[in-house]
């Protein structure tokens, strides 16, 4: 059977995710991007790699909606992004911010303030927002971490955090731009198993932007699947693709259990 197949026979494992269609983007008339065509899909793992200047984080910022491609299409769950409601499926963790020591703002309320989304900035906390913080807290092991200010942290545990934030809303789908980078060997490696078992046993699509080739190639392998205009695009499913032909329900149990 060949892919095609597999795909119509099982379009619960492979959804399009993202679907990016001669997507162009300039800044004022200095061009960035020009017709990238790529689809991230349901469970894959995708780093994208390009050197400094290539539009990485500009083609991210298009994806979450701060920006808007001058031509070409982005759709998000298979709808149009521009007609995209559903931000709570997508967790967003951006470039590293360097924090003032003395920003006013406490791991707790970093976190929680990813419930919020767009629009919902003043809601009341609930009951349930404060548990859902609680355990975001807890499966990034940052509990003890969590009435301190932000800025008074390393920078591996202000990632943590922010990965926190941005698993709060249970997302399909998480965009990590460059979230290894101005950490130490050990806090990168650690991050990076984290993130690499949440790919293999939880149902979570991924989309990261690194420099770290060694890290990427370990688990994305040596060849981009795909390259566009400066972009590589280094692509890992979350298990065997022999594995598709079986149902949603029993595939899910198989691989989470
Ligand atoms: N707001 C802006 N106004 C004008 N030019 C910009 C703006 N943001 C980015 N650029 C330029 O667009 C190009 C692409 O920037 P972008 O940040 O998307 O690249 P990148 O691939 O993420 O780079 P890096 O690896 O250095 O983070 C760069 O030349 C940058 O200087």
């Amino acid at each position: 059977m060949n892919d095609n197949a597999k795909l119509k026979q099982q379009p619960g494992c492979h959804r399009e995710i993202i679907s990016l269609n001669q997507v162009c983007y300039a800044y004022e008339s200095k061009p960035v991007l020009s017709n990238v065509n790529f689809t991230v899909r349901e469970r894959d793992f995708v780093g994208l790699i390009g050197s400094n200047g290539a539009g990485k984080t500009t083609l991210l910022k298009m994806i979450v909606g701060l920006l808007r491609p001058q031509s070409g299409g982005i759709s998000l769950f298979g709808t149009p992004a521009s007609q995209f409601k559903d931000w709570n499926l997508i967790g967003y963790v951006p470039q590293r911010n360097h924090f003032n020591p003395l920003f006013p703002a406490t791991v707790r309320e970093v976190v929680q303030s990813g419930l919020y989304g767009r629009r919902k900035l003043f809601r009341r906390v609930t009951k349930e927002d404060v548990n859902r913080c609680e355990d975001a807290l807890h499966t990034l092991r940052i509990q003890d971490l969590a009435d301190k200010r932000i800025g008074a942290l390393s920078g591996g545990q202000q990632q943590r955090v922010f990965l926190a934030r941005a698993l709060i809303n249970n997302p399909k789908l998480l965009i990590l731009d460059e979230p290894l980078s101005g950490i130490d060997i050990e806090t990168q490696t650690n991050f990076f198993n984290l993130i690499r078992h949440m790919h293999q046993h939880h149902n979570i699509t991924f989309l990261m932007v690194s420099h770290d080739m060694e890290m990427v190639r370990s688990y994305l392998g040596e060849t981009p699947k795909e390259k566009s205009g400066k972009l590589n695009f280094y692509v890992r499913h979350s298990h065997d693709l022999e594995d598709c032909v079986e149902t949603d329900l029993l595939h899910s149990l198989r691989k989470e259990g």
